[in-house]
Protein backbone atom coordinates (compact mmCIF):
# COMPACT_ATOMS: atom_id res chain seq x y z
CA UNK A 1 0.00 0.00 0.00
CA UNK A 2 2.53 2.48 1.07
CA UNK A 3 4.43 2.09 -2.30
CA UNK A 4 1.02 2.54 -4.47
CA UNK A 5 0.55 5.75 -2.38
CA UNK A 6 3.81 6.48 -2.72
CA UNK A 7 3.51 6.25 -6.53
CA UNK A 8 -0.21 8.08 -6.41
CA UNK A 9 1.82 11.00 -4.55
CA UNK A 10 4.21 11.15 -7.65
CA UNK A 11 1.43 11.17 -10.29
CA UNK A 12 -0.32 13.96 -8.19
CA UNK A 13 3.09 16.01 -8.13
CA UNK A 14 3.36 16.08 -11.92
CA UNK A 15 -0.45 16.72 -12.29
CA UNK A 16 -0.42 19.22 -9.50
CA UNK A 17 2.71 20.73 -11.45
CA UNK A 18 0.70 20.54 -14.66
CA UNK A 19 -2.52 22.08 -13.30
CA UNK A 20 -3.12 23.92 -9.66
CA UNK A 21 -6.93 23.10 -9.51
CA UNK A 22 -8.60 20.30 -10.36
CA UNK A 23 -12.08 19.76 -11.84
CA UNK A 24 -14.24 17.39 -10.44
CA UNK A 25 -17.60 15.58 -11.66
CA UNK A 26 -20.22 17.13 -9.82
CA UNK A 27 -22.08 14.30 -6.85
CA UNK A 28 -25.65 13.90 -8.13
CA UNK A 29 -27.40 12.84 -5.27
CA UNK A 30 -30.40 13.61 -4.17
CA UNK A 31 -30.52 16.00 -1.16
CA UNK A 32 -33.06 16.43 1.56
CA UNK A 33 -31.45 20.05 2.05
CA UNK A 34 -30.84 21.28 -0.87
CA UNK A 35 -31.37 24.82 -2.59
CA UNK A 36 -34.70 23.82 -3.61
CA UNK A 37 -35.59 23.43 0.16
CA UNK A 38 -33.72 25.66 2.14
CA UNK A 39 -36.77 28.30 2.10
CA UNK A 40 -39.40 25.57 3.62
CA UNK A 41 -38.11 25.81 6.86
CA UNK A 42 -40.26 27.57 9.34
CA UNK A 43 -38.07 27.99 12.74
CA UNK A 44 -34.87 27.70 10.69
CA UNK A 45 -33.02 29.99 8.39
CA UNK A 46 -30.72 28.44 6.18
CA UNK A 47 -27.99 30.09 3.65
CA UNK A 48 -24.93 29.36 1.89
CA UNK A 49 -22.49 32.17 2.99
CA UNK A 50 -19.63 30.29 1.23
CA UNK A 51 -18.93 28.04 -0.97
CA UNK A 52 -19.58 24.52 0.74
CA UNK A 53 -20.31 26.57 4.26
CA UNK A 54 -23.91 26.62 5.49
CA UNK A 55 -25.40 28.67 7.51
CA UNK A 56 -28.43 27.34 9.87
CA UNK A 57 -29.95 30.39 12.28
CA UNK A 58 -32.15 29.50 15.56
CA UNK A 59 -35.66 31.70 13.65
CA UNK A 60 -38.33 32.64 16.46
CA UNK A 61 -36.65 35.58 17.39
CA UNK A 62 -40.11 37.01 19.23
CA UNK A 63 -39.92 33.93 21.16
CA UNK A 64 -36.34 34.20 21.84
CA UNK A 65 -35.68 30.92 19.89
CA UNK A 66 -37.18 29.06 22.60
CA UNK A 67 -37.23 25.23 20.92
CA UNK A 68 -41.05 24.41 20.04
CA UNK A 69 -42.07 21.11 18.76
CA UNK A 70 -41.44 21.98 15.22
CA UNK A 71 -38.32 23.28 15.67
CA UNK A 72 -37.13 20.43 17.76
CA UNK A 73 -38.01 18.33 14.49
CA UNK A 74 -36.56 20.98 12.04
CA UNK A 75 -33.25 20.82 13.64
CA UNK A 76 -33.20 17.02 13.19
CA UNK A 77 -34.03 17.67 9.35
CA UNK A 78 -31.92 19.92 8.77
CA UNK A 79 -28.75 18.48 10.00
CA UNK A 80 -29.66 15.24 8.26
CA UNK A 81 -29.72 16.63 5.37
CA UNK A 82 -26.93 18.55 5.77
CA UNK A 83 -24.75 15.14 6.07
CA UNK A 84 -26.15 13.74 3.36
CA UNK A 85 -25.56 16.93 1.25
CA UNK A 86 -21.98 17.22 -0.66
CA UNK A 87 -22.17 20.85 -1.22
CA UNK A 88 -22.29 21.39 2.62
CA UNK A 89 -18.41 20.34 4.56
CA UNK A 90 -19.05 23.11 7.24
CA UNK A 91 -22.31 24.23 9.23
CA UNK A 92 -22.19 27.34 11.45
CA UNK A 93 -25.36 27.80 13.89
CA UNK A 94 -26.49 30.84 15.58
CA UNK A 95 -29.48 32.29 16.75
CA UNK A 96 -31.46 35.05 15.38
CA UNK A 97 -32.60 38.22 17.91
CA UNK A 98 -32.12 39.15 21.55
CA UNK A 99 -30.42 35.94 22.70
CA UNK A 100 -29.60 32.62 21.36
CA UNK A 101 -32.23 30.41 23.32
CA UNK A 102 -34.27 30.80 25.86
CA UNK A 103 -34.42 26.29 25.59
CA UNK A 104 -37.16 24.75 25.77
CA UNK A 105 -40.52 26.20 24.71
CA UNK A 106 -42.54 26.14 28.02
CA UNK A 107 -46.18 26.67 26.52
CA UNK A 108 -45.42 23.65 24.64
CA UNK A 109 -44.39 22.31 28.24
CA UNK A 110 -47.67 23.29 29.04
CA UNK A 111 -49.72 22.30 26.03
CA UNK A 112 -47.76 18.74 26.47
CA UNK A 113 -48.80 18.34 30.20
CA UNK A 114 -52.66 18.94 29.15
CA UNK A 115 -52.53 16.47 26.51
CA UNK A 116 -51.07 13.94 29.05
CA UNK A 117 -53.66 14.98 31.39
CA UNK A 118 -56.04 13.31 28.74
CA UNK A 119 -54.69 9.80 29.08
CA UNK A 120 -55.98 8.20 32.26
CA UNK A 121 -53.03 5.66 32.30
CA UNK A 122 -49.83 5.63 34.23
CA UNK A 123 -47.92 3.66 31.33
CA UNK A 124 -50.13 4.86 28.91
CA UNK A 125 -48.87 8.68 29.88
CA UNK A 126 -45.15 7.08 29.72
CA UNK A 127 -45.79 5.20 26.28
CA UNK A 128 -46.51 8.58 24.84
CA UNK A 129 -43.51 10.61 26.20
CA UNK A 130 -41.53 8.49 25.69
CA UNK A 131 -40.84 8.82 21.62
CA UNK A 132 -41.36 12.10 21.81
CA UNK A 133 -38.03 12.20 24.83
CA UNK A 134 -36.03 10.34 21.51
CA UNK A 135 -36.91 12.39 19.04
CA UNK A 136 -35.67 15.75 21.05
CA UNK A 137 -32.37 13.76 21.57
CA UNK A 138 -31.81 12.56 18.53
CA UNK A 139 -32.53 16.20 17.16
CA UNK A 140 -29.62 17.52 19.64
CA UNK A 141 -27.63 14.56 18.67
CA UNK A 142 -28.20 15.11 14.95
CA UNK A 143 -25.28 17.76 15.30
CA UNK A 144 -22.72 15.43 16.93
CA UNK A 145 -23.76 12.11 14.36
CA UNK A 146 -23.37 15.08 11.24
CA UNK A 147 -19.80 14.24 9.87
CA UNK A 148 -19.25 17.86 8.60
CA UNK A 149 -18.10 20.19 11.78
CA UNK A 150 -20.57 22.08 13.44
CA UNK A 151 -19.30 25.37 14.32
CA UNK A 152 -22.01 26.90 17.13
CA UNK A 153 -21.81 31.10 17.57
CA UNK A 154 -23.70 31.92 20.93
CA UNK A 155 -24.75 35.23 22.30
CA UNK A 156 -26.98 36.55 25.16
CA UNK A 157 -28.85 33.52 26.34
CA UNK A 158 -28.15 30.12 26.32
CA UNK A 159 -30.47 28.11 28.38
CA UNK A 160 -31.68 24.75 29.25
CA UNK A 161 -31.97 22.82 25.70
CA UNK A 162 -29.75 25.47 24.50
CA UNK A 163 -26.74 24.01 26.50
CA UNK A 164 -28.02 19.67 24.90
CA UNK A 165 -27.52 21.71 21.92
CA UNK A 166 -24.12 23.45 21.92
CA UNK A 167 -22.26 20.76 23.50
CA UNK A 168 -23.40 18.67 20.90
CA UNK A 169 -21.30 21.07 18.26
CA UNK A 170 -18.02 20.64 17.46
CA UNK A 171 -16.36 24.24 17.87
CA UNK A 172 -18.25 26.98 20.45
CA UNK A 173 -17.49 30.50 20.51
CA UNK A 174 -19.58 33.08 22.22
CA UNK A 175 -19.92 36.95 22.60
CA UNK A 176 -19.04 38.73 25.85
CA UNK A 177 -22.11 38.75 26.91
CA UNK A 178 -23.60 35.38 26.61
CA UNK A 179 -24.72 33.53 29.68
CA UNK A 180 -25.27 29.80 30.43
CA UNK A 181 -27.82 28.24 32.51
CA UNK A 182 -28.24 24.44 32.53
CA UNK A 183 -31.91 25.35 34.06
CA UNK A 184 -33.42 21.87 34.09
CA UNK A 185 -33.42 21.46 37.65
CA UNK A 186 -34.95 24.50 37.92
CA UNK A 187 -38.04 23.68 36.24
CA UNK A 188 -38.30 20.39 38.56
CA UNK A 189 -36.48 17.87 35.88
CA UNK A 190 -33.22 16.16 35.20
CA UNK A 191 -31.63 17.24 31.62
CA UNK A 192 -32.47 14.42 29.23
CA UNK A 193 -31.59 15.45 25.85
CA UNK A 194 -27.58 15.48 26.24
CA UNK A 195 -26.45 17.87 28.86
CA UNK A 196 -25.90 14.90 31.37
CA UNK A 197 -23.30 13.26 29.06
CA UNK A 198 -21.75 15.83 26.92
CA UNK A 199 -21.03 18.91 29.23
CA UNK A 200 -18.87 17.01 31.31
CA UNK A 201 -17.07 15.93 28.32
CA UNK A 202 -16.66 19.32 27.14
CA UNK A 203 -15.35 21.14 29.68
CA UNK A 204 -13.29 18.25 31.33
CA UNK A 205 -14.19 19.22 34.91
CA UNK A 206 -17.31 16.75 36.53
CA UNK A 207 -16.51 18.68 39.26
CA UNK A 208 -18.09 21.95 37.76
CA UNK A 209 -20.19 20.25 35.34
CA UNK A 210 -21.78 18.77 38.20
CA UNK A 211 -22.06 22.30 40.15
CA UNK A 212 -23.93 23.67 37.39
CA UNK A 213 -26.17 20.74 36.75
CA UNK A 214 -27.46 20.40 40.33
CA UNK A 215 -27.87 24.01 40.26
CA UNK A 216 -28.54 25.65 37.34
CA UNK A 217 -26.68 28.78 38.30
CA UNK A 218 -26.47 31.30 35.86
CA UNK A 219 -22.67 31.47 34.34
CA UNK A 220 -21.15 34.17 31.93
CA UNK A 221 -18.87 34.09 28.98
CA UNK A 222 -15.64 34.77 31.18
CA UNK A 223 -16.24 31.41 32.53
CA UNK A 224 -17.61 29.28 29.85
CA UNK A 225 -14.38 30.71 28.30
CA UNK A 226 -12.21 29.74 31.59
CA UNK A 227 -13.78 25.80 31.54
CA UNK A 228 -13.29 24.84 28.06
CA UNK A 229 -17.31 25.19 27.05
CA UNK A 230 -16.08 27.56 24.80
CA UNK A 231 -13.14 28.42 22.53
CA UNK A 232 -12.86 32.03 22.13
CA UNK A 233 -14.91 35.32 23.40
CA UNK A 234 -15.58 38.42 21.03
CA UNK A 235 -16.78 41.86 21.82
CA UNK A 236 -19.98 41.31 20.01
CA UNK A 237 -22.13 38.91 17.68
CA UNK A 238 -20.90 40.68 14.16
CA UNK A 239 -17.29 39.53 14.91
CA UNK A 240 -17.88 36.64 16.45
CA UNK A 241 -20.31 35.59 13.27
CA UNK A 242 -17.13 36.76 11.15
CA UNK A 243 -14.66 34.60 12.89
CA UNK A 244 -17.08 32.14 13.00
CA UNK A 245 -17.30 31.87 8.77
CA UNK A 246 -13.69 32.23 8.60
CA UNK A 247 -12.88 29.36 10.25
CA UNK A 248 -15.52 27.50 8.46
CA UNK A 249 -13.52 28.52 5.36
CA UNK A 250 -10.78 27.25 5.81
CA UNK A 251 -11.66 23.78 7.15
CA UNK A 252 -14.08 23.91 3.71
CA UNK A 253 -10.88 23.77 1.99
CA UNK A 254 -9.42 20.78 3.10
CA UNK A 255 -10.17 17.69 2.23
CA UNK A 256 -13.61 16.41 3.15
CA UNK A 257 -12.27 13.19 3.54
CA UNK A 258 -9.97 13.88 5.97
CA UNK A 259 -12.17 16.50 7.89
CA UNK A 260 -15.14 14.24 8.45
CA UNK A 261 -13.50 10.90 9.18
CA UNK A 262 -11.52 13.07 11.77
CA UNK A 263 -14.77 14.04 13.21
CA UNK A 264 -16.21 10.40 13.02
CA UNK A 265 -13.26 9.58 15.04
CA UNK A 266 -13.29 12.35 17.75
CA UNK A 267 -16.77 11.74 18.44
CA UNK A 268 -16.18 7.80 18.26
CA UNK A 269 -13.08 8.16 20.82
CA UNK A 270 -14.92 10.35 23.54
CA UNK A 271 -16.83 7.34 25.31
CA UNK A 272 -14.16 4.77 23.97
CA UNK A 273 -10.91 3.16 24.79
CA UNK A 274 -8.20 4.29 22.85
CA UNK A 275 -7.69 1.06 21.29
CA UNK A 276 -11.21 0.99 20.11
CA UNK A 277 -10.86 4.56 18.69
CA UNK A 278 -7.79 3.58 17.05
CA UNK A 279 -9.27 0.49 15.68
CA UNK A 280 -11.84 2.44 13.90
CA UNK A 281 -9.45 5.34 12.91
CA UNK A 282 -7.17 1.83 11.17
CA UNK A 283 -10.76 0.67 9.47
CA UNK A 284 -11.32 4.02 7.84
CA UNK A 285 -7.95 4.65 6.69
CA UNK A 286 -7.24 1.95 5.10
CA UNK A 287 -9.68 3.25 2.60
CA UNK A 288 -9.13 6.62 2.60
CA UNK A 289 -5.41 6.67 2.56
CA UNK A 290 -5.89 5.25 -0.79
CA UNK A 291 -7.94 8.31 -2.18
CA UNK A 292 -7.18 11.20 -4.37
CA UNK A 293 -7.59 13.37 -1.61
CA UNK A 294 -4.30 11.87 0.20
CA UNK A 295 -2.56 11.92 -2.60
CA UNK A 296 -2.97 15.51 -4.06
CA UNK A 297 -2.93 17.24 -0.53
CA UNK A 298 0.18 15.09 0.45
CA UNK A 299 1.59 16.59 -2.94
CA UNK A 300 0.83 19.66 -2.42
CA UNK A 301 2.60 20.28 0.76
CA UNK A 302 5.65 18.14 -0.49
CA UNK A 303 6.12 20.91 -3.55
CA UNK A 304 4.50 23.80 -1.64
CA UNK A 305 2.12 23.97 -4.55
CA UNK A 306 -0.74 26.07 -4.42
CA UNK A 307 -3.85 24.51 -2.43
CA UNK A 308 -5.72 21.34 -4.11
CA UNK A 309 -9.32 21.85 -5.22
CA UNK A 310 -11.08 18.61 -3.68
CA UNK A 311 -13.62 16.67 -5.44
CA UNK A 312 -17.44 16.42 -3.77
CA UNK A 313 -18.11 13.74 -1.12
C1 LIG B 1 -37.97 16.42 26.73
C2 LIG B 1 -37.45 17.70 27.28
C3 LIG B 1 -36.33 18.20 26.50
C4 LIG B 1 -35.63 19.29 26.79
C5 LIG B 1 -35.83 20.09 27.96
C6 LIG B 1 -35.20 21.26 28.16
C7 LIG B 1 -35.43 22.00 29.40
C8 LIG B 1 -35.11 23.46 29.33
O1 LIG B 1 -34.86 24.02 28.29
S1 LIG B 1 -35.12 24.24 30.83
C9 LIG B 1 -35.06 25.93 30.39
C10 LIG B 1 -36.41 26.51 30.04
N1 LIG B 1 -36.26 27.92 29.79
C11 LIG B 1 -36.32 28.83 30.75
O2 LIG B 1 -36.55 28.54 31.89
C12 LIG B 1 -36.06 30.24 30.27
C13 LIG B 1 -36.99 31.20 30.92
N2 LIG B 1 -36.74 32.51 30.41
C14 LIG B 1 -35.80 33.35 30.87
O3 LIG B 1 -35.02 33.04 31.73
C15 LIG B 1 -35.80 34.73 30.27
O4 LIG B 1 -37.01 34.95 29.63
C16 LIG B 1 -34.66 34.98 29.26
C17 LIG B 1 -34.60 33.91 28.19
C18 LIG B 1 -33.32 35.04 30.00
C19 LIG B 1 -34.88 36.33 28.57
O5 LIG B 1 -34.98 37.34 29.51
P1 LIG B 1 -35.52 38.78 29.06
O6 LIG B 1 -34.75 39.22 27.87
O7 LIG B 1 -35.48 39.64 30.27
O8 LIG B 1 -37.02 38.52 28.57
P2 LIG B 1 -38.33 38.17 29.44
O9 LIG B 1 -39.05 39.43 29.72
O10 LIG B 1 -37.97 37.33 30.59
O11 LIG B 1 -39.17 37.26 28.45
C20 LIG B 1 -39.82 37.81 27.29
C21 LIG B 1 -40.88 36.86 26.78
O12 LIG B 1 -40.29 35.60 26.37
C22 LIG B 1 -41.00 34.53 27.00
N3 LIG B 1 -40.13 33.40 27.18
C23 LIG B 1 -38.91 33.39 27.70
N4 LIG B 1 -38.42 32.16 27.72
C24 LIG B 1 -39.36 31.35 27.20
C25 LIG B 1 -39.44 29.95 26.96
N5 LIG B 1 -38.42 29.14 27.26
N6 LIG B 1 -40.54 29.46 26.42
C26 LIG B 1 -41.56 30.26 26.08
N7 LIG B 1 -41.56 31.62 26.27
C27 LIG B 1 -40.46 32.13 26.84
C28 LIG B 1 -41.36 35.16 28.33
O13 LIG B 1 -42.36 34.39 28.94
C29 LIG B 1 -41.86 36.50 27.88
O14 LIG B 1 -43.11 36.37 27.27
P3 LIG B 1 -44.21 37.54 27.31
O15 LIG B 1 -45.38 36.97 26.60
O16 LIG B 1 -43.55 38.71 26.60
O17 LIG B 1 -44.45 37.83 28.76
Amino acid sequence: MMLNNLCKVGTAVSRNLLANSTVRKMSGKILSVNSANMDEYKTLNIAVPKPFVFSVELSRPKRYNAINKEMWIEIKNCFEGLSANPDCRVIVLSGSGKHFTAGIDLTDMLQLGQELAEVEDVARRGAYLEPLIKLYQDSMSSLEKCPKPVIVVTHSACIGAGIDLITAADIRYCTQDAFFSVKEVEIGMAADVGTLQRLPKAIGSQSLARELCFTGRKFESSEALSSGLVSKVFPDKEEMLKSALELAENIAQKSPIAVQATKQNLVYSLSRPNQEGLDQIREMNKLYLQSEDFAQAAAAQLTKGDKPVFAKL
